[in-house]
This record gives structure tokens, sequence and C-alpha cells, in this order.
């Protein structure tokens, strides 16, 4: 018995009850949701369908009826089609194409195009807010899109997804001089970044391939602190044990204590993100431990959800921008697979333009870009404040390049004064941001100031880690640590304990402030 192709369950009429299948697929907006019929899937019910006082959600999604969906995925050679004659089953432990280039996950676009953009729409809003495993999460509740074939059971999930989607409205008028500007927190989340998004993914199909007794004793990866701490913590939700390479001394206290405290196996590497990479290639194509980075492609399954979570929450409206900080590459190109398989499906009607922002310290896509896409020369990254980006030999450089290509994309940059500036004056009006964030930013304002972005364009700045995370570098920032920056900083005054010493610091502080009629 395949227990994949078993489950596909759901609960109010429209998760239980998927509409017909539109018959004429030019006519995307024909399909009524409230169709109860369950082509293409016939129905099979659970073994044990009594409800009973103790049940958990797990249970719940358990004993529901399951329709049975006839939608698969599969990997196919980057930029191959579904016929590629070279594929492999997602139950494969496999990374790389014969050619040794990068894997995709191919949808059977045909199944999913049985039901209209309509459908999909509405199933996906429908499953928002919920406590329904495993559609609570934002990942999950694209599941059809996601993974497809693999059972509720097996799935790892912290629910997560469903990120604040942030009008930013006082930085938009006071700095870039716009009305339309937001900001996605994918960093608000479970382990404070957007890793979660791909890592429950990842580590939910380890846990399928343990249960099918695939020799995989753990999962490792190299890290510059986001994908080991959502590694860690999603292996630790399952039991599986995971192993991360870190860069010695190059990523934040706060990144470096999550996979600590999750019981990873932490090695502090003495070499850079890059050279951590290499070694955990090697490492896992020797010993039996599966590899979660973004070359992983299943990592990008989960990362595309937030492209898609962008139009929910602008009720299927496109932006005209989206900008994301770029280091390994793999999450620029999941923005472009989630958008584009919401135009390829008929839920919206084009894609955004991306902007994928580097910090000039680690900028191998930058000088790829300037010199018109000629020629590609990894480089050693120096070290920069957005340390989470700080790689010279990104594995999805491929990726990154088709995303930008077919989305009319443009690349920027960010010295070290405009990053952290940016990120103390977003900061300044309320947020919390990253480093990495700070150099979106400084793309968005640079595409202004050059006029590329207009002022009543609709933009999105993709927030990739919690602020909290680089405590160390906005310390530095604030107390004047910084050779030549600081601009912006806000130190703490510190006042006697007397009543006359707090007055005076408080009376030239509130002058200061008093409006100027
Ligand atoms: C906080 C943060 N922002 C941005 C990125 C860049 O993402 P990608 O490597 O997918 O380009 C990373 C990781 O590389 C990250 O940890
Ligand atoms: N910023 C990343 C770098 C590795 O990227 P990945 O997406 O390939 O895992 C990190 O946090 O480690």
């Amino acid at each position: 018995m395949v227990v994949s192709s078993l489950f596909h369950p759901s609960f109010s009429t429209i998760l239980f009850n998927p509409p017909k299948p539109t018959t004429n697929l030019n006519n995307h907006r024909s399909l009524s949701i409230t169709t109860a019929s369950l082509d293409p899937s016939p129905i099979t019910t659970t073994n044990n369908n009594t409800p009973s006082a103790s049940d958990n959600i797990k249970d719940k999604a358990r004993r529901h009826p399951s329709a049975v969906n006839n939608f698969t995925a599969k990997y196919v050679p980057f930029n191959a089609g579904f016929d590629s004659p070279e594929s492999y089953s997602l139950d494969e432990i496999v990374y790389r194409s014969n050619s040794g280039g990068l894997l995709d996950v191919h949808h059977d676009m045909e199944a999913l195009a049985k039901f209209d953009g309509a459908y999909w729409r509405n199933l996906f809003d429908s499953r928002v807010g919920k406590t329904t495993w495993p559609y609570g999460s934002g990942v999950w509740s694209k599941k059809e899109w996601v993974l497809p074939e693999i059972h509720p059971d097996d799935i790892v999930s912290a629910f997560e997804g469903n990120s604040n989607l942030f009008w930013a409205e006082r930085f938009g008028k006071q700095f870039v001089g716009m009305n339309d500007l937001w900001v996605k927190h994918c960093g608000i989340s479970h382990t404070g970044s957007f890793k979660d998004l791909g890592m429950t993914v990842l580590v939910s199909q380890v846990n399928r391939l343990r249960k099918m007794n695939r020799p995989l004793v753990g999962v490792g990866c190299a890290s510059t602190g986001d994908t080991s701490a959502a590694l860690s913590a999603y292996c630790a939700s399952a039991g599986i044990p995971s192993i991360v390479f870190l860069p010695a001394n190059k990523i934040s206290t706060a990144q470096l204590i999550q996979p600590v405290s999750n019981g990873a196996l932490v090695l502090s590497i003495d070499t850079d993100f890059d050279g951590c990479m290499k070694l955990i290639r090697e490492i896992t194509s020797e010993l039996p431990i599966y590899l979660a980075n973004s070359l992983n492609s299943l990592r990008i399954e989960g990362q595309k959800t937030a492209a898609i979570e962008i139009l929910q929450q602008f009720d299927w409206q496109v932006p005209d921008w989206v900008i994301v900080p770029g280091g390994n590459l793999g999450n620029i190109y999941a923005f472009y697979k989630g958008f584009k398989m919401c135009k390829d499906l008929g839920l919206v009607d084009k894609i955004p333009r991306l902007v994928c922002a580097q910090a000039a310290n680690a900028n191998p896509l930058y000088l790829y870009y300037k010199n018109g896409w000629k020629e590609f020369k990894a480089i050693t990254a120096e070290k920069t404040f957005a340390s989470a980006i700080q790689i010279g030999d990104p594995v999805s450089i491929d990726r990154a390049v088709h995303a930008l290509k077919n989305s009319d994309g443009i690349v920027e940059e960010a010295s070290e004064e405009e990053l952290m500036d940016a990120m103390a004056l977003a900061d300044s009006t309320g947020m919390f941001i990253c480093p990495h964030t700070g150099v979106a930013l400084t793309a968005l304002n640079k595409l202004r100031n050059s006029g590329v972005i207009g002022s009543s364009d609709r933009v999105v700045v993709v927030s990739t880690a919690h602020g909290l995370k680089f405590a160390d570098s906005k310390i530095d920032y604030h107390s004047g640590n910084i050779p030549g920056i600081g601009r912006y900083a806000n130190p703490p005054v510190s006042v006697k304990a007397d009543f006359g010493s707090v007055m005076d610091v408080l009376k030239d502080f509130l002058l200061s402030k008093a409006p100027k009629y």
C-alpha cells in the first residue's frame, strides 16, 4: 500500500469536498466552489471513524473521510519539464541531476489545472487562521502545491507561515516618499527567520523516509545561523538527530544558542560559510545524513508559499515589486516559483518584478548582473553586518538568474553604512528588523532615487529574520562602536539619580521634540 496516495484530509465543505474540475480550462473563472462533487477523487474512509473526547488535531484529521487526490510531484533537472526523461521520486535521496546540475520539484500542473484559479484561491483562503491539521500552517495550507503525496501524520509543523504583511506607513512616507510600501515579516516566526517555511517540508519528508526505513540517521546543514536554527528545531520536534556546520565566530550569539538549545550536534568550524557548505556536501555524500541546505529543492517548495501568502494578503492583487535579500539564493527563486505557479494556474494574471538585494561585501550575484550575465565568478565574501548573507559561492546561482530574467528583475547592493542606517531608520519607525532587511530597504531607496520604482508603486520588502537575532550589531551601532557608522544612533543617556539631573535631560529632550510653529 502506498500510504502517500491515500490521504487528503479536509474539514469544511470546501476542505472536504473538492469541486468538480473545470471542464473548460480556458474558462478559469467558471467553477463554483460550492459544488460538492468529489471529482477527480474517489472517497475512502479511514479505519478509526469514531470520535473520542481525547482526540487531538492529528486524530481528527486521520478520522475524517479523505479524498484521494491525483496530485503528484517529482524531481527533475532544473529547467526541465514534467516529461523530462530524467526524473526521481521525492522518496529518493538525490540532490543533483546526472549532469551535476540543480534539481527542481516539478508538480503535475495538468492535474492541478483541472481546478480553476477561483477554486485554489478559495481553498487556500478557507484554511487561514484555523487549527485544522496540517492546514493551520501557512505552508501546509498549500499542501497540494507543496508535497501533495505526504501523509499528514508524517508532517512536522509548528504552524509556520501566515506571517504579518505590515503596511510600513511611516517609513514609506517619511523616508522613501511612498504610500503603498509593505514589509512581509517572514522573521516573526517559530525560529525567527523565513527558513521555517522550507524546513517544515524538508524535515517532514525526512520523517516519512525514516518511517519507510530509508537509511537516514540524521539531517545536516551548513549555515550562517538561520538554516541551522530551523533545522535543529524541526528535527528536535520530530526526534531526528541534527548536525550543523557553522563558520566559527561568524554568526550571532542568538543564532548560535538556537541549535545548542535544541540539542543539535553543533560543529564550529574554522572557515567561512562556503567552506562549511563544501564540507557538508562531501560528508552527506559519504554518511547517511540528509542534506538540508537549499541545494535540496524540497526547501524551495515551502519557501515559495510566502509568495502565495503575499497575493492572498492583498486579496489576490499582484504587487508591482517584491524585494528579497539574497545570499545562497534559494529564496529569490522560491518567490519566483510561488508567483509563477499562481499565474500558471490562473489565480492571478501576472507576476511582480523581483529585486534581489545583496551586501556589497558579499555580492557575487550583483557583479554577475552588472556584467550583463556574461560570466559568473564566485568570490570570497567579506565580513558584513548582514552576516547571514555573507556567502561568496551561492549554490542556487542558476535558480536566481532564472528568477530574475523571467521577472524583469534587478539586482542591487548595499554598503555596510547604507544597510545599517536603513535598519536604524526602519527601527525608528517602530519596526525591529535584521540587517538583511536593511539591505533590501537600501535597494528600495536606491531604486526610488533613480526613479525605477515609482512613488505610487505597490512594493513588498521581504524581511527575512527577526531583529532580536541581531541585537549585537544594533548595540554596536547605537553605542557608536562602529568606526564611521552610526548616523542615526540613539544611545542610552547616563544620568545621575537625582531629580534635577533627570529634569535637565528631559527639558532638552522635550525642547528638541516640540512642534515648530
Ligand atoms: C536572514 C537571512 N536573510 C536572507 C538570506 C538569504 O536567503 P538565500 O540564501 O535564500 O538567498 C538568509 C540566508 O541565506 C538569511 O538567513
Ligand atoms: N542564510 C543561510 C545560508 C544557507 O542557506 P540555505 O538556504 O541554502 O540553507 C543560513 O541561515 O544558514
